[in-house]
């Protein structure tokens, strides 16, 4: 991966350690809004990303290529496996219990993905320092041990619940999120 020091841990940064509770192997860490592009279920042309954590600090999951994700003809747009990474990173922070959003995202294209490929993606954070993380991303095709075909390397920020509020559709976050009050 060619990250570059926006993307690379600080010395002094910590990598994280699974917290107590974290979600046994093979758990489905399910989606954490029905109609993120990502990972939700409600979304007709999304990646249906179904993640799991072998370790309750690293993610995996699968996507499977589709009509709806062609840049060139029967093949992978970049935007979307960039999307892919992004969301698959985004689950693994999620496991700190804390928010975080993406600041910066690197992308390496290894080569051509066609649709109809079911990508491995594994995502794991490289390094904690103040409200941001590192963290890196990989898609193999064909197994979890087959050749890499896109890797990331990002920069997620912590925000607060209340970034999402602000920003976002507030009552989506409050059906979707019955452990956050928007007046504690
Ligand atoms: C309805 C339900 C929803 C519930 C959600 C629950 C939680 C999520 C759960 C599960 C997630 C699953 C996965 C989700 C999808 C994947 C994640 C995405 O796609 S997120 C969307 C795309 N990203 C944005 O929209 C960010 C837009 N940007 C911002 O909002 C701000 O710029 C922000 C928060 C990133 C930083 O703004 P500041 O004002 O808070 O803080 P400052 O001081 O600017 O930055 C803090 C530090 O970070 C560095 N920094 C920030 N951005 C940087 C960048 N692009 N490059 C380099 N450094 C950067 C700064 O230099 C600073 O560093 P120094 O503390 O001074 O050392």
């Amino acid at each position: 991966m060619t990250r570059s020091t926006v993307t690379t841990p600080p010395p002094g940064a910590v990598r994280p350690q699974a917290l107590p509770g974290a979600p046994a192997p093979g758990t489905p860490l399910g989606p954490h809004y029905s109609r993120c592009f990502g990972c939700g279920g409600q979304h007709p042309t999304g990646l249906h990303l179904n993640a799991t954590s072998p370790d309750g600090i690293t993610v995996t999951a699968e996507f499977t290529v589709g009509e709806a994700h062609q840049g060139a003809p029967g093949l992978a747009h970049g935007g979307v496996l960039a999307a892919a990474m992004d969301e698959v990173i985004g689950m693994s922070i999620w496991l700190l219990q804390r928010p975080y959003v993406t600041g910066r995202l690197e992308t390496d294209y290894l080569a051509p993905v066609p649709v109809g490929t079911t990508l491995h993606l594994r995502a794991w954070c490289t390094g904690v320092s103040g409200r941001k993380a590192y963290l890196e991303a990989e898609g193999r095709t064909g197994s979890p041990d087959g050749p890499v075909a896109v890797r990331a390397a990002a920069l997620f920020v912590e925000v607060g619940m209340e970034h999402f509020a602000k920003h976002g559709d507030a009552q989506a976050l409050i059906d979707e999120h019955h452990e956050y009050e928007v007046n504690p």
